[in-house]
């Protein structure tokens, strides 16, 4: 895709800038909420995306993975026991966001479990939209006999060697417990295991194919395989069901049970409602700008541009050459300024797996946060970038910068000291029919929605100059506010938001108001 593209950068930087709040949470891979529980997020994570999933009706199109496991009501149900969707939502909402559902963020969390504990690559789509209330019941239980798990499969869009792939896919992780199984699994009294949870195979926070080579070989521990209560021996008949073919394949090689659980995973992540319509796979942008703010001087001669560029799956390199070009109003190749690695220079996904190297928009200091001067007469309309002698320019469209809207540091704090004058500098020529301040506010259990709050157009333009000053009073506080304007674009409103935050209390500091 074209940067920028909000909801396609968001989820890109969710997936792919590293660490993200959802791999911080299976580093290192046994992470839990306590220590020596047997217990792991990973499998927590995997298993809450599945039943989130699981009840899809592909008769008509009905349930899904749209984060309606999210309810209290759906996990309270017998099909839902255990603890596990409970301690995954906090995860999940962190990283969801105005642009990011609850449901997209499950299915990102299932997928930076896999791939960052051993597991394979899954490809993933954003754009989920969340249920507003619970989804009918659905999700198998291990007390039911095989007709009725193979049913329940169909009814998810699987057929019975895609249950047996799926099935032995997420059971890679994690296990059963004894608190919400006791008939399964007893009280272990294990020090090093206090949830009393028996596991699925032999590396239960790693994703491998030794739920296979375990059940193959007769050494399993699988407790819905050898369980004593052959009632709730489920993963026995599901992965018996074609007389071992599925899994005797998966025991003799990784590979092929990497690339079945790699698109079995995907299909179970994109079963979703009929009305939602997902993005294109979400692949990184090898080239990316990110964070890029302006703001105009108070004596509106001077715009600041700060950001980061992301070199993606690209270890630091001192002597590598980066330039930062840009467009304005009248001309291209501009600055030409040499970029200083970022602090730290690198980052790094679990296990090392991609390392990505960042660099600040700065002329002078190594890894210090700057701004680069700019002419704001001349203004910017676009950035491109030059690594190693070759230009990076999205095919000479240029990396879009918004100069239309943007933070006035004339912003001040009134003598009240209670409120403060947030000043917006609007582009004479940029005309937006609407500015606005945008307030991300949460209201749990969903994801976070927008309000905007209008600033009053000025009377007049400031016709000596080539931006005028939208103001408005708010009280000082450390309330966080996007800047938002709307344009008229061809095929209609067209809404802009900044990427940076401000703060009547943090942002507008630079000083008092004039009497
Ligand atoms: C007939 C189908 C299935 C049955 C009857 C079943 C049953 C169970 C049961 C009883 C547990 C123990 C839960 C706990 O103690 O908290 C469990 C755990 C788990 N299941 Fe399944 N499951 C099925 C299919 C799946 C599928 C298709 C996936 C994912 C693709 C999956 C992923 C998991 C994971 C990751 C865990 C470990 C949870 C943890 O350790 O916290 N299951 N399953």
């Amino acid at each position: 895709y074209t940067w920028p593209a909000p909801q396609l950068d968001a989820l890109e930087a969710a997936r792919f800038d590293l660490p993200t709040t959802l791999s911080l949470g299976v580093d290192p891979c046994d992470s839990f909420f306590t220590t020596s529980s047997g217990r792991a997020n990973v499998a927590d994570w995997v298993r809450t995306a599945y039943h989130d999933m699981a009840t899809y009706n592909s008769e008509d199109g009905t349930g899904g993975l749209d984060g309606s496991i999210r309810f209290t009501e759906e996990q309270s149900r017998p099909e839902n026991a255990g603890d596990g969707f409970a301690n995954t939502m906090p995860f999940v909402t962190l990283q969801a966001s105005r642009y990011i559902s609850i449901a997209d963020s499950i299915a990102l969390a299932a997928i930076t479990a896999i791939e960052s504990c051993g597991g394979p690559e899954i490809p993933f789509r954003g754009n989920r939209t969340d249920a507003t209330h619970p989804n009918s019941p659905g999700v198998p239980e291990p007390q039911q006999d095989l007709d009725a798990h193979i049913a329940s499969f169909k009814k998810q869009g699987f057929t019975k060697e895609e249950m047996i792939g799926l099935v032995a896919c997420g059971h890679s992780f994690g296990g059963v417990q004894h608190a919400p199984f006791p008939d399964i699994v007893p009280e272990m009294n294990d020090p090093d295991n206090k949830e009393s949870s028996q596991h699925f195979d032999s590396t239960f926070f790693t994703f491998d194919n030794n739920v296979a080579t375990e059940y193959i070989s007769g050494t399993t521990q699988n407790p819905l395989v050898v369980g004593l209560n052959d009632t709730t021996n489920s993963d026995k008949r599901i992965f018996g069901s074609d007389g071992n073919v599925t899994m005797q394949g998966f025991a003799d090689s990784q590979d092929l049970f990497f690339s079945t659980c790699s698109a079995l995973l995907a299909r179970m992540l994109d079963t979703v409602p009929k009305e939602t319509t997902l993005t294109d796979v979400i692949t990184p942008l090898p080239v990316k700008p990110a964070s890029v703010e302006l703001q105009l001087d108070a004596d509106k001669s001077t715009l600041k541009l700060s950001g980061l560029l992301r070199l993606w799956n690209t270890p630091a390199d001192p002597t590598r050459s980066v330039r930062l070009l840009y467009a304005d109003h009248t001309s291209a190749n501009n600055g030409n300024y040499t970029l200083f690695p970022a602090n730290p220079p690198s980052s790094t996904s679990v296990g090392n797996k991609y390392t990505s190297s960042w660099y600040w928009y700065n002329r002078t200091i190594s890894g210090g946060i700057g701004a680069l001067a700019l002419d704001a007469e001349q203004g910017i309309t676009s950035l491109s970038f030059v690594v190693d002698g070759k230009v990076e320019d999205q095919d000479g469209v240029g990396f879009k910068v918004e100069d239309g809207v943007v933070f006035s540091k004339s912003s001040c704090i009134k003598r009240d000291f209670k409120t403060a004058r947030f000043d917006v500098a609007v582009r004479n020529s940029a005309s937006p029919t609407r500015v606005y301040l945008e307030q991300i506010q949460v209201h749990s259990p969903d994801a976070p929605t927008v309000i905007e709050i209008d600033i009053p157009r000025p009377s007049s333009v400031d016709a000596d100059s080539v931006y005028s000053i939208w103001s408005i009073e708010l009280p000082l506080s450390i309330v966080q506010y996007h800047i938002g304007a709307e344009f008229l674009g061809s095929g209609g409103a067209v809404k802009y938001s900044t990427a940076a935050v401000y703060t009547t209390s943090g942002s507008v500091s630079g000083g008092l108001c004039p009497e």
